[in-house]
């Protein structure tokens, strides 16, 4: 038998409104509504499907007081996190919603509704005593406190919900399961005693060694249930994680473990974040619960000190043990013994023995460099998707945007760039040119200044788009404008790449004497109004990585100028 649900009974909306769901649809298209921001949505997928029982909807104020002063619901149920919708005032009045309206809840990112919200009240919270009482800390670095103060709207919506639609999604639709699924799952197996683990960084070896020793010491079945929801910024993305999870799996004994994923958005709220994950759990049936060190921890204060003790998260859960109804299991840190090459806790390594480990950070440098990571940490197969998902800097894309006047050589050097990369091989070269992208891509813009800073985001949007993809882009614009070349900077280092800014500082008499097609003197004898040089300004960068003038320098040597600096960068080289 699967544990019983918190507050006894599974809250699982879809299936109490599905007799009524056609006629909730039908009046859901009717009514005023609210889209939802990515974290409510994730609260309300878990509020749909009974994953939050026994919450039926968004907290009203009283729950909310309630939660936040003494973690429990009114009627005295342990409840530990506040839940709640937050609005623009301005929006709700915009609608017209007040107490007794019924609002349509709908998703971000395909407009469905999917649930319909009874409005009990609307009311402003106390973020300062929701920040001290929930989080323990007004100090912004919590990432919580941080949202909390600065990306919720300013007032909440309490009420009730009756189920519309479950959320659609489009990734391992197989494995995200419900909590009335993962019951199903359990009685197919039948399995009785199950060991729920928590987790949103990939799986090592050290975590397949403490589930497994979880599952001997409690005589269970192990449930690996990651969250794909919302975790700490920063952490590596969902689909590479669950592409780990996916290939631990076959780690496990035959027929010990399951995985299943779950669409929380966590709050690093440590202790009380702890007693919360238990109460999910429970919910989605299983009977054990592991709690590690620093459970769902936030990282550091702005002081630089941690937010709370190591163990502070399993003390909390464990007072609350007799009501908590799901056994937690506490474990110390696993570390690495390679005399006899066994993963043991911390606190039983007897004096004098050896002991490895590798940390996230040193991981991560690992991950970065390229340097080995040994296959007592990882198993080589998670090793394999962990540096697909972070290529060395020669696998990955750059960008290489060469400015400068009409005429200055700028696309000879582009063009001979592109040939050197092709040699290189490696990566797929783009060129763009900035005729070419006038007539592909901006055939309808002139030459004002607003134009012109159109255009060239344009052309740092594609770069920015080929440097993702991890193409070698080559970009030779005019871009005479300051601000616009910082645009296109930021642009491709927030895609993850190198940007190589090269200023084609040729002389603009020798521009016009280049210039065979006679622009210049068009431009000269008022043919051709607020051109680069002539009669509008050309700022010239003082962020470029490299300066170049084909009057002084060939082009062979100006490419290899460039070729020098990627591959002081890494982007080329031993391949
Ligand atoms: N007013 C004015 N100013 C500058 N250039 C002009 C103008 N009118 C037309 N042209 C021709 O358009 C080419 C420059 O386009 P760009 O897209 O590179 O310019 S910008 O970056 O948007 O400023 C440029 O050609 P290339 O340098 O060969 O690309 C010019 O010949």
């Amino acid at each position: 038998m699967a544990n019983t649900p918190h507050g006894g009974v599974l809250k699982d909306l879809h299936i109490r409104d599905e007799p009524i769901r056609a006629a909730l649809q039908a009046e859901a298209e009717t009514l005023p509504h609210v889209t939802l921001t990515e974290r409510q949505l994730c609260d309300l997928e878990l509020i749909l499907n009974g994953g939050f029982s026994p919450l039926e909807g968004f907290l009203t104020q009283a729950e909310y007081a309630s939660v936040v002063a003494g973690q429990r619901l009114p009627d005295g149920t342990l409840w530990t996190i506040p839940i709640y919708l937050d609005v623009d005032r301005a929006e709700l009045d915009r609608l017209g919603v007040a107490a007794g309206s019924r609002l349509a809840l709908r998703d971000p990112r395909d407009d469905r509704p999917l649930a319909i919200l009874a409005v009990a009240d609307l009311y402003q919270p106390d973020r300062a005593a929701e920040a001290e009482q929930v989080y323990g800390t007004s100090d912004p670095a919590h990432p919580a406190v941080h949202y909390l103060l600065h990306s919720t709207r300013d007032t909440f919506v309490g009420g009730r919900v009756q189920a519309v639609n479950a959320p659609q999604h489009h990734d391992y639709v197989a494995i995200r399961r419900s909590p009335s699924e993962v019951r199903a799952l359990f009685r197919k197996l039948n399995w009785t005693r199950v060991v729920a683990f928590q987790t949103r960084n990939p799986m090592h070896r050290a975590h397949r060694e403490l589930t497994v020793r979880a599952a001997r010491m409690r005589h269970a079945n192990v449930l690996i249930q990651p969250v794909v929801g919302l975790t700490k910024p920063g952490d590596i993305d969902h689909f590479t994680r669950v592409r780990v999870y996916q290939a631990i799996m076959p780690k496990y004994p035959n027929g010990m473990a399951q995985l299943s994923l779950l669409p929380l958005a966590m709050r690093m709220g440590g202790p009380r974040e702890a007693v919360w994950h238990a109460i999910i759990r429970k919910n989605f049936g299983a009977t054990h619960f592991i709690v590690g060190r620093d459970h769902a921890g936030p990282g550091k204060d702005s002081r630089g000190s941690d937010f709370y003790g190591p163990y502070e998260a399993q003390d909390l859960v464990l007072r609350y043990r007799d009501e908590l109804d799901i056994e937690v299991v506490p474990f110390q840190m696993l570390t690495y013994l390679p005399d006899t090459d066994e993963y043991a806790p911390v606190n039983e390594v007897p004096e004098g023995v050896r002991t490895l480990n590798i940390s996230g950070t040193e991981l991560r440098r690992r991950l970065k460099t390229g340097a080995p990571i040994p296959e007592w940490f990882s198993y080589p197969e998670v090793v394999r998707i962990l540096r697909e998902a972070n290529p060395p800097r020669d696998r990955q894309g750059f960008t290489v945007f060469l400015t400068g006047l009409h005429a200055s050589g700028k696309e000879a050097i582009a063009r001979a760039l592109q040939v050197a990369l092709n040699q290189e091989g490696g990566r797929s070269v783009s060129l763009l040119l900035g005729e070419t992208i006038r007539q592909e891509l901006s055939s309808e813009l002139g030459f004002t200044r607003r134009e012109r800073d159109i255009n060239v985001a344009r052309i740092g949007f594609v770069a920015a788009e080929l440097t993702r993809a991890g193409a070698a882009c080559i970009a030779a614009p005019i871009a005479p404008y300051d601000a616009a070349r910082r645009l296109v900077r930021q642009q491709v280092a927030k895609a993850g790449g190198g940007f190589y800014l090269v200023h084609v500082a040729t002389p603009l008499d020798a521009c016009i004497k280049n210039d065979r097609a006679g622009v210049y003197q068009r431009a000269i004898a008022g043919e051709i109004k607020g051109f680069t040089g002539i009669d509008d300004v050309y700022e010239a960068p003082a962020d470029a990585e490299l300066v170049a003038d084909v009057t002084k320098t060939s082009i062979s040597q100006i490419v290899h100028e460039i070729i020098l600096l990627l591959e002081r960068d890494g982007y080329i080289g031993d391949r």
